[in-house]
């Protein structure tokens, strides 16, 4: 497959500048609705698992778009050879070119063996699962003990990024399966007030480590792991105590040996594993314990139904391929600086924080496969709160702010806590939001709510008018159940990698993160006395002077 080009170089890109220009940028939603009575039915898609209860409905049909806008965004995914490198990606081959290493979390939950991904590891898949399966059934049902004999009651997962976000989300998203009598927490910052904290509320007796590390090379990791057992032996005594209290989940196997991990407490995987996508391999081993393993596999092939959604619908009907050049008609044609995902689901409250990693850790790119710069805007800035409480928050800036917001409204059809009218009460927010900011609230409709006092008022007149014209996306999950959760997190990673495929960038490394990384490790010394302060320019000098100088300790 040849990537020599930029996605400004495509046919398509040049016809949908001069359709942004021609038509794009004034398209009017409120004569768009008017003139097609279906336009809900011409652009809303209905996704309905072929192996579990995954039910969703994605409506775009209030976007800035027309049939000819939208089958030329489909014509860019088409020319960008979007399918292609789709169907590359899920046969194992190497698409991350700068890491020379294939993009297989698809064969993590591809559990029916549909897609014959080939690449080293694939065939251990089911193997580590099992693992999973008997280790988590093992400590919820109490058949492993701690040190003292006594069950298993608290968990701690420490990883950072991918090893923690995915996991972390989805036991939030998914509480109301959870084992509740088994505490779980999540450690994953180097500041070590994270660490103090959740071990203020375990006993070393009854709590299980978890150190989740793709690389297990990851400072933060390793100090608090290291942190985590010094607090464990301080009362446990015995090092060979440490084997039933402490499992890796890695891919690096040498590295969790030299850290003290027996190798029954290892789970795998490897390294065709993306850190931000590996919550469908042992590092959702957090997530078995929490809500069991029969649900943990709900989630994988709720995800599952979405690849294959993905793999075969044509690029008209493919909902995570709609999505993608819905992104990027406002991210590269109107110059949207951000996007907002607003989850109406407080269990889905940690859902925006995960695909901030999804999102700008995969597209947040500047090189071109072909090793030029690109000349275009790439990862989308993404962003959110829960409903309703983003309403009381930012929603002004939204509506009515100079900033053009694309967001997506997510919500489930039925909550797992029906209380009074509370669901109503959200779901008529949820419906309210995107309707308020597509149709938006004219001058006439404003000045007819006045009285004749203040319609001559022309500063409380404009105040409130609403332009409308802000586009949205409205997902509806049937429920946040674990397949329904799978799906919905499959359909926006092939969002996502739809994007990069389209931007011909590499979605998959993420080279960006390592240079803070090095300095830090480079000031380090230099704060423990072990070596002078220089060599740094005169504000980190400055800085990590006053630092010296004022710290108490
Ligand atoms: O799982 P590891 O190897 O400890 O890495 C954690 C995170 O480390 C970060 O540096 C990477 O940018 C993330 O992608 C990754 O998820």
């Amino acid at each position: 497959m040849s990537f020599n080009h930029l996605a400004s170089e495509l046919p398509a890109w040049a016809k949908l500048q001069k359709l942004y220009e021609s038509k794009g940028k004034a398209i009017d939603l409120r004569k768009a609705f008017d003139a097609d009575p279906k336009r809900f039915e011409s652009y809303s898609r209905a996704f309905t698992g072929q192996k579990t209860d995954a039910a969703l409905l994605v409506d775009v049909s209030k976007n800035l778009i027309d049939d000819e806008i939208f089958a030329s965004l489909l014509d860019l995914a088409r020319e960008a050879k979007v399918e292609e490198q789709r169907d590359a990606m899920y046969a194992g081959e190497r698409i991350n070119s700068s890491e020379d290493r294939s993009v297989l979390h698809i064969a993590l939950r591809d559990l029916p063996g549909a897609f014959g991904s080939k690449a080293e590891g694939v065939d251990e898949v089911k193997g580590e699962l099992a693992h999973m399966k008997s280790f988590s059934d093992a400590v919820r049902s109490g058949a492993h003990k701690g040190y003292t004999g006594k069950a298993i009651k608290s968990i701690v997962n420490i990883g950072i990024g991918g090893s923690n976000l995915g996991p972390l989300m989805v036991t939030e998203a998914l509480k109301p399966y959870a084992k509740r009598d088994l505490a779980a927490h999540f450690v994953s910052n180097i500041d070590g007030t994270h660490m103090v904290e959740a071990l203020r509320q375990c006993d070393p007796e009854t709590t299980l480590f978890i150190v989740a590390s793709k690389t297990f090379t990851t400072q933060e990791t390793i100090t608090n792991a290291t942190t985590a057992r010094d607090w464990f032996l301080k009362t446990a005594g015995s090092k060979e105590h440490v084997s039933k209290h402490f499992v890796a989940l890695s891919t690096n196997v040498k590295a969790a040996t030299d850290f003290g991990i027996a190798e029954q407490n290892m789970f795998k995987f490897w390294d065709w594993v993306g850190g931000r996508y590996s919550l469908w391999s042992a590092i959702g081993l957090s997530i078995c314990l929490v809500i069991g393993y029969d649900n943990f596999e709900q989630v994988l092939l709720g995800a599952h139904d979405m690849d294959e959604h993905f793999k075969s619908a044509p690029l008209e009907q493919n909902i995570p391929v709609i999505l993608a050049v819905i992104g990027i008609w406002y991210n590269n044609f109107f110059g949207a600086q951000s996007y907002a995902q607003l989850c109406y689901d407080q269990y889905m409250h940690r859902f925006a924080a995960y695909f901030q990693q999804a999102s700008m850790e995969s597209n947040g790119k500047g090189v071109a496969k072909n090793g030029k710069p690109v000349n275009y805007e790439t990862g989308e800035i993404l962003w959110g709160e829960p409903g309703t409480d983003g309403q009381h928050a930012f929603y002004q800036l939204i509506h009515q702010g100079t900033k053009l917001v694309p967001a997506d409204f997510i919500a489930p059809v039925e909550t797992h806590n029906p209380t009074g009218q509370h669901h109503d009460i959200l779901l008529s927010n949820f419906f309210a939001q995107p309707e308020a900011l597509a149709f938006g609230k004219t001058e006439e409709e404003v000045k007819a709510e006045l009285s004749t006092e203040d319609q001559g008022n022309s500063f409380l007149v404009k105040s409130k008018i609403f332009s409308g014209n802000r586009p949205t996306n409205s997902i509806m999950i049937q429920k946040i159940s674990p397949a329904g959760l799978g799906a919905l997190l499959s359909m926006y990673e092939h969002k996502i990698a739809t994007q990069g495929f389209i931007w011909n960038i590499n979605s998959f490394d993420q080279w960006g993160v390592e240079l803070g990384k090095v300095l830090a490790k480079k000031i380090l010394p230099s704060l423990t006395g072990e070596k002078g302060v220089d060599g740094h320019d005169s504000s980190t000098t400055g800085l990590i002077n006053y630092y010296l100088k004022n710290r108490k300790q």
